[in-house]
């Protein structure tokens, strides 16, 4: 099921990010006192009420050189494009202001559900100044102080009342999911044509989904893919569609829909820190991976490129030992009838199941060969294994003291899965739980 998007617009210094982190539940954005800070994370995962939704700070957006203005307009845009909730900030103790005006306007004009909160009344006295906010248009302010934590869950309770109320339409499970990420350039909309070449394409407009992402359906071989927000890797006009942390956001609602994340580098240009950046997301996002290198055509090679290249990706995405790479040249085609198949395993490795007593026998086989580590005269004691999900396989080993699970003797352990049952393209997990 698609996850609802709730976007928070507001002018500069409203406690757009001190919200956002409030809701997120941990602080990962820095807050500083300086309008217009730029910001790592600006999309996360939050849940209220068992109900989980994602969450946007189109704070942390920066549009770059233009007006204040232009950029609060941009910001609010992107909540319209990208959010099924909107969360319009204001601040309490400055009263309504030209840019709220401003905000309310570009709101007006679209038709999603927009949920007006005034920040900072961080005590009782100042309820009153919530009033002048009726004259915004959007029904009753919500006051809340982010400071405080005060009011976020009156405010939640607002924003899930909103949810679309049917579930939005996904695919079916049989049905591989993947997207194709990566810095402009390095061939994305290319690799899609070419492996679409001359397939019958199905457009699907998924209901209930952001307007413009645009998915495409297509059978090959008796097994569905669809690649997710196909639309996304075109550039559409709009001056935020350029920026960074806009291209980031889209990616990141791509691989959050998906089943396996092709990251795609550029072989003429090699890997560079951002290849990395865009790497990390889909691991952290639990996805499967396939490292694509295109226009292998175009570069100067012979027998050793191929393995030399693929050193050099080892060494930069350690995190990402378990994805397979595919050389690959959308111009030319070559090899480009390996990628699906590869899909198609990683896929499968993403979703499989292993039973409870083949994988005890797995987990004693290599406590034997390897005893379990000590820490202050403790040592660690295993007890039995299991795995509780799928994409990705996560699995619980219940244990005397997870303090005493070490990180490298978790490493050895997933590498003992890794080598028994495959799971090759697919990050595992592994928890530690005390037994009771
Ligand atoms: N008194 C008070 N101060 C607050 C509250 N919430 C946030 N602030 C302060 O307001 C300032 C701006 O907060 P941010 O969360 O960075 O605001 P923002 O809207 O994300 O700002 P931009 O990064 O400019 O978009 C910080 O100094 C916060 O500490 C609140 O509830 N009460
Ligand atoms: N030689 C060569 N050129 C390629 C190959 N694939 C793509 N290109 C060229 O690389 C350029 C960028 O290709 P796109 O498919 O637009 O790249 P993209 O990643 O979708 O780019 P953005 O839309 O900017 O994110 C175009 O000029 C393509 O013709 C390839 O396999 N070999």
């Amino acid at each position: 099921m698609t996850k609802p998007v709730v976007a928070i617009v507001g002018r500069p210094n409203v406690g757009k990010s001190t919200i956002f982190n409030r809701i997120v539940g941990e602080r990962i954005s820095i807050v500083e006192d300086v309008p217009g800070v730029t910001r790592d994370r600006i999309y996360s995962s939050a849940e209220w009420l068992n109900t989980t939704f994602n969450i946007i700070d189109t704070g942390g957006i920066d549009i770059g050189d233009e007006p204040l203005l232009t950029q609060i307009r941009q910001q609010a845009e992107i909540a319209i494009d990208e959010a099924d909730v909107i969360i319009f900030m204001t601040n309490g103790r400055d009263g309504v202001t030209a840019a709220d005006e401003e905000v309310a306007k570009i709101l007006y004009r679209s038709n999603k559900p927009v949920v007006l909160a005034v920040n900072k009344i961080d005590n009782p006295d100042m309820r009153e100044n919530i009033y002048d906010f009726y004259t915004l248009g959007f029904g009753e302010p919500i006051p809340i102080s982010g400071t405080h934590g005060l009011g976020i869950g009156d405010l939640l309770d607002a924003v899930v009342a909103h949810f679309p109320k049917r579930e939005m339409k996904e695919y079916d499970a049989d049905v591989i999911k993947f997207c194709l990420i990566g810095r402009p350039n390095v061939g994305k909309s290319s690799l899609v044509n070419a492996i679409l070449g001359e397939e019958r394409v199905i457009v699907s407009d998924i209901a209930g989904t952001t307007r413009d992402a645009i998915d495409t359906t297509f059978k090959r071989d008796g097994q569905e893919y669809v690649i997710i927000d196909t639309a996304g890797m075109r550039k559409r006009g709009k001056v935020y569609e350029s920026t960074e942390k806009y291209s980031v956001l889209r990616a990141l609602k791509a691989i959050e829909r998906s089943d396996v994340v092709l990251v795609v580098i550029n072989a003429e240009e090699g890997i560079i820190e951002q290849d990395k950046k865009i790497a990390g997301y889909a691991h952290e996002a639990g996805r499967g991976v396939v490292i694509v290198v295109n226009k292998w055509d175009a570069i100067e090679k012979d027998e050793k490129t191929m393995n030399e290249f693929e050193q050099k990706i080892r060494d930069h995405f350690q995190f990402l030992d378990y994805a397979p790479i595919v050389f690959v040249s959308a111009k030319t085609k070559q090899r480009l009838h390996k990628l699906l198949p590869v899909i198609q395993m990683v896929s499968e490795n993403h979703a499989m199941r292993v039973q409870t007593n083949v994988l005890n026998e797995v987990l004693m086989d290599a406590v034997a060969m390897n005893p379990t580590p000590t820490h202050n005269g403790q040592r660690l004691k295993i007890y039995y294994m299991t795995q509780v999900a799928v994409k990705p396989p996560t699995f619980v080993v219940f244990v005397n003291d997870p303090e005493l699970m070490h990180f490298s003797y978790e490493r050895f352990l997933e590498n003992r899965i890794r080598d028994t049952f495959g799971f090759e393209g697919t990050p595992i997990k592994i928890i530690a739980r005390p037994r009771n």
